[in-house]
Formats: structure tokens, C-alpha cells, sequence
């Protein structure tokens, strides 16, 4: 993903200022000049970065700043506010009640990634126990039908749709209707798109919009259409009521700032994005989280909550006790690895946990990654419980390393390799040793004081100092709202 760039110059750019003895206007300037090119080379858009800028300069103005206080703590403060502002419209999207029937319609230009994405979003729904279904009334594309067949049918998600019908109206309240009858409670209207904005997929959508009412239209934008996104966003939310947006494509080699752009058009949030043409290749869109992964301060609540999305409920808080007893087991080693599997693309979960991509997931190698955990867990397979269940490594002598290779079927030299591997992940979580366990639905502020003490042990001391130590810690996982986002880990509500 591009945005790991545009994340990575405005890290540079903020560290640069840090090195500065004193931070003057003259600093200043060099940084936000140096973070505006970064995300004018990602597409955003020439007014919004310009805004931004002179929203920041409004708010740091050096010679109010007292001697003494952390200038370049409040600069990056204002540069991650003004970064979450653009994003975030101000207000949230209409969201679905699960039991309690919403249509949702997708609008978007042909190749935007919209029949996927509507297969997707059901999906996500059908997974957290939702009732959902599918109304194809893109009667304009030929083989539009049949994709959302086919990968409705993977996903044991009811579709409708017809091969003979050529009005879209018809067909698509004929599903919605069909499907209100059936106590569906998420029927997904999928519309045509055209190669470009034309007045014929404008007036189509609107008639559409108009006969099936729906509660949210989401506009689908593919992440790669750059400096265009802006107009393009303005086109769709002219001609129907645009109230969400998703955007597609985040895994490629798109510059991924047209989605900045389209909230400012739509003056609508981002609620999804799709980084990958697999089903489950779909992840919540939260600002917060982003903007702070997008200045390299990684995204522990998003981790925390895939976490919570794949762990089973029950096993939460056994997980967590024997953390915090600091007993890293070759089998809890194994147990996470296979939830690591069940979360989806590696590589995605890794990187939302500061310090580890680099090491167990390089990147652009999330398949052999993928391979050697399954290779570590087949070795594990020949293991003795009593192997399993130990934290002493020493345990396992000459003899049995040979005995397990022979039994996996892989060679001592792996074996001694994964065993490597497991020191060096009980060294990480052997600092998680006397995390205070909060009991369910608690949150304290002694609680979050905790967890962040807690994670500033497992952050690299370097990422440490530049967030602004324990204190900008403390205060940026305020922010993110990550001691709510924790205590779903403890076994909180569903989000
Ligand atoms: N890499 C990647 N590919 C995607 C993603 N979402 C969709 N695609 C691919 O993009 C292509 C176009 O997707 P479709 O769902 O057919 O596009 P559409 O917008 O419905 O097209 P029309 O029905 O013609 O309007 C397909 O090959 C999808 O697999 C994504 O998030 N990442």
C-alpha cells in the first residue's frame, strides 16, 4: 500500500524537526512543507492540503508556546488532529441494526470493485450473525449477475437477480421485497456502473434509489483513480443521498489519498476498505487507527480487536491470565498461530502490531510467512504435551529435536529454528508479565494507566519517543479510544 509511503515521509518529516535544537517558524515550515508534498504526491486534494496547513499554523503559533513546553509533541498533536479532521466528516454514516431491516445500496463506476464489495460487506455481516441477502440490478454488464451468483453462493448468502429482466427498478424492488418477506435484515442492492459518469447510470441510480428507499447508499471507490476522486465522489452524491463510502483496492499499488479527498466530497465517512479480492479481505475503517498507523505509531486497538474478533470468547481471559503470569508456552505459541491464520492476511494483522512486521512478517512475503507458521505448527504436531505445556525450552534435548524433525518430516535445522522463533516471542510477551486483568465491562482510568504502561514495555523504545514517551502514550491511546478497544479483549460486548 502506498499509504505505508505517505505514513513514512511524514514520520520522516516530524523526526527531522525533532532532531532541530530549536523548533522556529523556519522548522516548522520545512515540515509542514515537507508533509504537504507527501500528501499531495498521494492525490489528496490541492484545496484540503492547503487547508490543513493553515489550519495548523493557526494552531501552533510558536511564540504563544511557552518556554518549556514540548513544541514538537503539540506539533504532531495538531498534524494528527488535522489528519483525523479530513478524514472524519463529523458525523456518523446511518448504521444497519442487526434484526431490524435496512436496504443498502452501492453506487459506483464500472471496475470500482462494487460486486465484490457488496459479496464482501454481506459477508461481514453473515459472519457477526446477520441475516444478510443480495439484489443484483446491474442489468448492464452481462456477467454481472453471475459474479454476484457465484460469490453469493461461495458465501451461502441468498441472492436475487434475473438474466431475462432488463429493467433495473423492477428487479430491484422485486428483491428487496422479496427478501423483507423472508426477515432478511440486510438487503444489498447492487447497481450498474458505467466506464465513466454519464447522465444514463446517474438517472438510472436515482430511479432506483427513489423505488427502493434505501437507508444508506454507499459509494464505491477504487483507491488507484487518484485526483479524480474528488469530482468523482461530487458526481455520485449530487444524484443520490450518499451517506458512506468504501474503498477498494488499498492492497495494490494505488496512492490511496483519493480517499481523503472523496469524504471531503461526500462529506461521508469511509466505513470499510477492501485490501485484497478475497472475501475476507475487508477491514473496518476507523480514523483514529489509521492516522496514528499512518504516522508509524502503529494500530494496537485494530490489532486488539482482530484479536477479539478470532480468539474465542471463552479462551479471552484464560489467554490473558497466563500472559500475565509471563508463562509463554510453546502451546500458546501455537494457539496464536492458529488464530494469526484465522485472521485473515497476515501480513495486514502484523502490521498493526508495532515492532513485529519486521521480523516474523517481512513485508512482501506474507505467503512464505504463511508457510512457515503452518511448518512450525506441523513440528509442534510431534510434540509431547508435556513439551507443549513447558516455558523451559531446555527441555527439549538433542534427541528429541531429531525425534520431532523425524516425526514432522522436516530437518533439525527447522526444528532448532522454530524453537528460536518461540524465545524470541516469549521475550516480547514476557513483558506483558503482571498485566492487571480488569474485570469484564470495567474502565478505569487506573486500568488504562495500566495498559499503557504495559505498552510502552512491548514498543520499540525509539517508536516510544517519538509518540512523546509514556505521557503522549497515555494520551494517544486516550484518543484512540484503545482502553475501550482493550476491554473487548477481556471479553467486552461486541463492537
Ligand atoms: N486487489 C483488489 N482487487 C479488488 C478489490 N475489490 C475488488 N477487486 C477486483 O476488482 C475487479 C473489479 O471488481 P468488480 O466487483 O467486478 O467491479 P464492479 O465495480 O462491480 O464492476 P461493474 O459491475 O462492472 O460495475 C475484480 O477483479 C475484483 O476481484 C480489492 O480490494 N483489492
Amino acid at each position: 500500500m502506498v499509504l505505508a509511503q505517505l505514513g513514512g515521509s511524514i514520520s520522516r518529516a516530524l523526526q527531522q524537526m525533532s532532531n532541530a535544537t530549536i523548533i522556529d517558524e523556519k522548522v516548522l515550515n520545512e515540515c509542514l512543507n515537507e508533509i504537504t508534498r507527501a500528501l499531495l504526491q498521494s492525490d489528496v486534494q490541492f484545496k484540503l492540503v492547503r487547508d490543513m496547513q493553515t489550519n495548523i499554523k493557526k494552531i501552533v503559533n510558536l511564540d504563544d508556546l511557552a518556554a518549556g513546553h514540548n513544541k514538537r509533541k503539540i506539533i504532531q498533536q495538531a498534524i494528527f488532529n488535522e489528519l483525523c479532521k479530513m478524514l472524519d466528516p463529523g458525523k456518523p454514516s446511518f448504521t444497519p441494526k442487526k434484526g431490524k431491516t435496512s436496504v443498502v445500496m452501492f453506487v459506483g463506476l464500472q471496475g470500482s470493485g462494487k460486486t465484490t464489495t457488496c459479496t464482501k460487506y454481506a459477508y461481514y455481516h453473515q459472519k457477526k450473525g446477520w441475516k444478510p441477502a443480495l439484489v443484483c440490478a446491474d442489468t448492464f454488464r452481462a456477467g454481472a449477475f453471475d459474479q454476484l451468483k457465484q460469490n453469493a453462493t461461495k458465501t451461502k448468502i441468498p441472492f436475487y437477480g434475473s438474466y431475462m429482466e432488463s429493467d433495473p427498478v423492477k428487479i430491484a424492488v422485486e428483491g428487496v421485497e422479496r427478501f423483507k418477506k423472508e426477515n432478511c435484515d440486510l438487503i444489498i442492492v447492487d447497481t450498474s456502473g458505467r466506464h465513466k459518469q454519464e447522465v444514463a447510470l446517474f438517472e438510472e441510480m436515482r430511479q432506483v434509489s427513489e423505488a427502493t428507499k434505501p437507508d444508506l447508499v454507499i459509494f464505491v471507490m477504487d483507491s488507484s483513480i487518484g485526483q479524480a476522486a474528488f469530482d468523482q465522489a461530487q458526481a455520485f452524491k449530487q444524484s443520490v443521498a450518499v451517506g458512506a463510502v468504501i474503498v477498494t483496492k488499498m492492497d495494490g499499488h494505488a496512492k490511496g489519498g483519493g480517499a481523503l479527498s472523496a469524504v471531503a466530497a461526500t462529506k461521508s465517512p469511509v466505513i470499510f476498505i477492501g485490501t485484497g479480492e478475497h472475501m475476507d479481505e475487508f477491514e473496518v475503517f476507523d480514523v483514529k487507527p489509521f492516522v496514528s498507523r499512518l504516522l508509524g505509531m502503529g494500530d494496537l486497538s485494530g490489532f486488539m480487536d482482530k484479536i477479539h474478533e478470532v480468539v474465542p470468547m471463552d479462551q479471552q481471559p484464560e489467554l490473558l491470565q497466563k500472559l500475565s503470569e509471563g508463562n509463554f508456552t510453546l502451546r500458546i505459541m501455537y494457539e496464536q498461530f492458529q488464530n494469526i491464520l484465522k485472521m485473515g492476511p497476515i501480513g495486514q494483522v502484523f502490521s498493526m502490531l508495532p515492532g513485529f512486521s519486521a521480523e516474523l512478517m517481512p513485508k512482501g512475503r506474507e505467503k512464505e510467512s504463511q508457510a512457515k507458521i503452518k511448518r512450525y505448527m506441523t513440528m509442534m504436531d510431534s510434540m509431547t504435551n508435556e513439551e507443549l505445556d513447558s516455558s523451559n525450552p531446555k527441555l527439549m534435548n538433542e534427541s528429541r529435536i531429531m525425534r520431532i524433525a523425524r516425526g514432522s518430516g522436516r530437518q533439525i535445522r527447522e526444528v532448532m529454528e522454530m524453537l528460536e522463533e518461540y524465545k524470541r516471542l516469549a521475550k516480547i510477551w514476557s513483558k506483558m508479565k503482571g498485566l492487571k486483568i480488569p474485570k469484564k465491562g470495567e474502565m478505569s482510568a487506573l486500568s488504562r494507566n495500566m495498559n499503557a504502561q504495559h505498552m510502552s514495555k512491548v514498543l520499540p523504545p525509539q517508536m516510544l519517543k517519538q509518540i512523546g514517551g509514556m505521557g503522549g502514550l497515555q494520551s494517544l491511546m486516550k484518543q484512540m479510544g484503545s482502553a475501550k478497544d482493550m476491554m473487548g479483549m477481556f471479553g467486552g460486548g461486541d463492537k
